[in-house]
Parts: C-alpha cells; structure tokens; sequence
C-alpha cells in the first residue's frame, strides 16, 4: 500500500461500491490538490454522492483505496472514520438539514461543540463564519425565521466553522434561484480559496460545475469516458480515471 502523491489531500482509486447489489461506483479514481475546487458532474443516479460519500468516510468501499493525506480511509473501522469526518471533513447537501430548536449560531456551531470545543471557542468561530456569510445579523434566531437560501448559508457556516481540510459540497445550490445560487457558490469558493480549503463539488448543473478549478464526470457510476466507452462495445478499461478537465480561472470568476 503506497501513500498518494504529496499535493494530493485526498486521492482515491479503482473505487467500487454497490448500493444492495446495485452498482452505485464501478472503478472510479480521483485526485484532489490542496486548496483546489474540484466539480464532479454527471446527471442525476450517475453516482457522485456515492462517490463523495466514499471520499468522506461515510460509507466504505467494497473495493478500491481512498487516501486523505497519509491516511489510508479505507482502512479505517467505522469510529476512525467518523472521528476523521467530524475533525477534518465539512460537508453541505441539498437541504441545510438545521435543527429547529436550536438558533442559527448553535446549528452552525455544532460539529465543533461535537468536536470537543468549547461552548466559547465554538460561538465565536461560528459567529466569525456567519457574519463572513453575511447572515450574521440571524445568529440568535431560529432557523424557521430564516429564507430556504439564508438557511443554505447557515449549512454552508456549519460545513467551515470546524477549520475543515475538506470540504464535501453535494449539490449545495440546487433548491436555490439562480441568484442566491450564485451567492452561495461565490461564498463557497471565496471560503475554500481565502482558508485553503479543498472542495468536492457533486452537482449536474454545469453553472455549478463552472466554478471548480477541474472537474471529472461520471455516467451510470462510472468515469464518464469508460461508461461511453462500454456503450459504443470498444474496450476502455473499466477503472480508468475520469476525464478532466482544467478549467481557465475566469472560469472561477465567481470567486472573485
Ligand atoms: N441508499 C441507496 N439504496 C439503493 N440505491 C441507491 C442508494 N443510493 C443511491 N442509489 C443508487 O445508486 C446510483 C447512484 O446514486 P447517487 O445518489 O450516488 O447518484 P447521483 O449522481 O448523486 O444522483 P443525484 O444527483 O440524483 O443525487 C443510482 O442508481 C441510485 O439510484
């Protein structure tokens, strides 16, 4: 077992994964550089949560080998795995999943209160990540007094307020308007760039994807190009590494 390259935080290869015998990854390898924002594309069930839920320690490969750092994840029993998320990982979906009875600054405080932090320490830094965010002036509310994109922007607070090495970023803008999409985006490149925070981006939306610095595609769990592959009968090897793209920086103008 070799550690991955030095400049990749987090480095998997020849993943496979199936969700009760149906293939969710066949053979997906990824690299990721520190400080980078990488897009993983596809359309809908072609495996990118699979694919980040693997990278992040939440479910365990059946075959295949994940690295962050010199940490060989797949290794990991379960509590190793969930320690390594709670310490190292953030990570933002779909829905802020906030809960109701706690106000803004304690949803956002949170993984760090898990962590051990103290109460202090966890406040200010989740208070120092909401006013960053702009919804600052939320802190002492409840979620329910809150837009759907204020309570996005709270999810994204909670996902950085730990000082996370990773972030898992699983189509964070997709109930959104195309406005606050690109509010939240921005501010979640602005983030990872300004703290050098790695993110993995799951989206289908090529809007979204257009902010990665890279990105690499998936199709039917698959590396876009080995799946196409398959579909045209030539012989692509099933565990080559997705295509990907470099992206021109104006391409993160985003960010900006
Ligand atoms: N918990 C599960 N049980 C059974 N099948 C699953 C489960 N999760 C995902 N799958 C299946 O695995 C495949 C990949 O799903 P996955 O959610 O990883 O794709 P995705 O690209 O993220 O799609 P979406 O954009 O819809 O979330 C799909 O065929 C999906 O139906």
């Amino acid at each position: 077992m070799v550690a991955p390259p030095d400049n990749d935080v987090l480095w998997a290869r020849s993943l496979h994964y199936s969700h009760d015998g149906s293939p969710g990854l066949v053979g997906v390898s990824v690299a990721v550089r520190q400080g980078e924002v990488l897009a993983v594309t596809g359309p809908r069930g072609s495996g990118k949560t699979t694919l980040l839920r693997c990278l992040s320690g939440q479910l365990a490969p059946e075959q295949g080998e994940v690295w962050f750092n010199s940490v060989p994840v797949h290794t990991l029993g379960a509590p190793a795995r969930e320690r390594l998320r709670r310490d190292r990982f953030g990570w933002i979906g779909p829905e802020p999943r906030l809960l109701p009875e706690l106000k803004v600054w304690e949803n956002a405080a949170l993984p760090l209160l898990l962590t051990g932090a103290s109460h202090r320490a966890a406040k200010h830094a989740a208070r120092e990540w909401l006013e960053r965010l702009d919804i600052g002036a939320f802190a002492r509310k409840r979620p329910s007094a809150l837009t759907r994109a204020e309570c996005q922007r709270v999810a994204l607070a909670r996902a950085l307020a730990g000082g996370p090495d990773v972030v898992f970023a699983d189509e964070p803008a997709a109930p959104l308007h195309r406005a606050e999409r690109t509010l939240l985006l921005r501010a979640l490149t602005t983030a990872a760039r300004s703290h050098g925070i790695t993110v993995v981006l799951a989206t289908h939306d090529e809007e979204t994807a257009a902010v990665a610095d890279r990105r690499t595609a998936l199709l039917d769990g698959r590396p876009a190009a080995a799946a196409e592959a398959l579909a045209d009968g030539s012989s692509a090897a099933p565990d080559s590494p997705a295509p990907e793209t470099n992206e021109d920086q104006d391409a993160c103008s985003l960010s900006a």
